[in-house]
């Protein structure tokens, strides 16, 4: 293969002759004069055919080239204000590598399902590169925020026999005769780990089977889940909006041309400040039967509640300390009130709701153990879980902060499965 030069470093060879290999974008042509659009995975470029300078071979070549053929460009980088980038390549050379079938994405209008099903190919286009982009860039900011303030990355199990959330969103497997479940979340695990690194977190696919179809739920989505050990609910509100904000200033900083490819207004990111305003679920509820809704206190908060509770914020909004029959077992009582679980949900605004999830756990062993029996759960998946209660009992917290929610957010996209390579939804689960 002849060395390539990254479209994405082509402002320091200016004057300089290089070659570049990508797939064409488009082509388009002007009497002697021709274009061809190169994509490269690091960026995109222009190249330009001057007929009178060329071999006559290689501008017949351009005018065969097909929408996503493979091509090694040979030229001259000059600069060109008009062109991506403010570059373009004058071709001396041009090799064609693979001619590409007739390319099924075309620039038009395709169905979410057509796009769904060629997911392998929709890949490419510009506004899903830019989304997973920003994706992958909130992804590495994570692992930074967490390293940098002295947490320990815990991988924890995808096969498991633990119920961790809800036992009615189980994916099962059969286990060598047993009952095996996906990870419906890390949580449990990094409980375990905190006696060992008092600070830790886990990073990876967590598993739903959701029968939602709205535009907040995949069945498989990634999720960050921090523990902490000898911190409160209070503690673990302070800890998300530390790590949201930082998240929303990651993006502003490194993916200002991924947001405007997206045509994502970022004013609304810059006011993204802490502390975020926060709200009891009990005043929650009055807030929302003030505003006309019939909902009753015990209720968990649907979407429209979270759409209408933070309407009339420009910040993520905390709504915390849930009825203890709204939220999972292993939820702290709140000793002032005995009905609530120490726990908040962080709704982000303009509409996306629910980001983050998180709670001050149950410590002892006794309670724990009623909620367990409460929720019908099988108490001897858990005796791993109940000795931590046992051996060295500690307060801590934590919470899960959904990657696919947060990114559709900060990019102000409507759907998060364009947040995610592979998206797996309830009917889908190809390519
Ligand atoms: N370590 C913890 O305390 C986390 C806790 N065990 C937990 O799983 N909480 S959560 O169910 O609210 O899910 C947390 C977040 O995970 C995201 N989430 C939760 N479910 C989904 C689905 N189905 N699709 C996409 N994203 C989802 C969403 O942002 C939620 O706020
Ligand atoms: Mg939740």
């Amino acid at each position: 293969m002849p060395r390539s030069t990254e479209i994405r470093q082509l402002n320091d060879h200016v004057g300089e002759e290089v070659t570049l290999t990508g797939w064409v974008e488009a082509t388009r042509a002007h009497g002697k004069v021709a274009f061809a659009v190169v994509r490269d995975g690091t960026g995109i470029a222009q190249t330009v055919f001057f007929k009178k300078e060329l071999d006559p071979e290689v501008w017949e070549r351009h005018a065969a080239l097909t929408q996503e053929s493979t091509v090694a460009v040979t030229g001259e980088v000059r600069e060109e204000p008009r062109a991506p980038g403010g570059y373009e390549i004058a071709v001396r050379d041009l090799q064609v590598i693979h001619t590409s079938a007739e390319y099924p994405i075309q620039p038009k209008e395709h169905g979410v399902d057509f796009l769904l099903d060629h997911r392998h190919l929709w890949l490419r286009s510009s506004q899903q590169r830019a989304g997973l982009k920003v994706r992958a860039e909130i992804s590495q900011a994570t692992h930074d925020f967490f390293y940098d303030r002295g947490f320990t990355r815990i991988d924890t199990p995808i096969l498991t026999g633990a119920i961790g959330e809800h036992a009615g969103t189980l994916f099962e497997t059969d286990y060598f005769g047993d009952t095996a479940y996906l990870a419906q979340t890390g949580q449990l695990y990094v409980e375990a780990a905190c006696p060992a690194f008092r600070k830790v977190y886990c990073f990876g696919p967590t598993f739903r089977a959701e029968k939602s179809k709205t535009r907040r739920h995949l069945t498989e989505f990634w999720m960050v889940e921090p523990e902490v050990a000898f911190a409160d609910s209070d503690d673990n509100m302070r800890l998300q909006e530390d790590f949201v904000t930082y998240l929303v200033e990651r993006a502003l900083e490194r993916c200002s041309t991924e947001l405007e490819i997206l045509e994502r207004d970022t004013s609304v990111l810059e006011r993204i400040k802490t502390p975020f305003p926060r709200i009891s679920y009990t005043d929650a509820v009055a807030r929302l039967q003030e505003k006309g809704s019939d909902i009753e206190w015990g209720r968990d908060l649907g979407a429209p509640d979270e759409v209408s509770l933070t309407e009339d914020h420009d910040l993520p909004l905390f709504v915390y300390n849930y009825p203890k029959q709204a939220k999972a077992f292993y939820m702290k009582e709140n000793p002032d009130d005995p009905r609530t679980v120490l726990c908040d949900d962080l709704l982000a605004p303009e509409g996306y709701g629910e980001i983050i999830g998180g709670s001050q756990r149950e410590d002892d062993l006794d309670r724990l153990r009623e909620r367990i029996a409460e929720e019908k759960l099988p108490e001897e998946a858990y005796d791993w879980y109940l000795d931590l209660r046992k051996y060295g009992s500690f307060p801590h917290s934590g919470f899960g902060l959904g990657i696919e929610r947060t990114v559709a957010w900060i990019t102000g996209r409507h759907h998060i499965r364009e947040f995610i390579p592979f998206p797996r939804l309830m009917n889908r689960l190809n390519p």
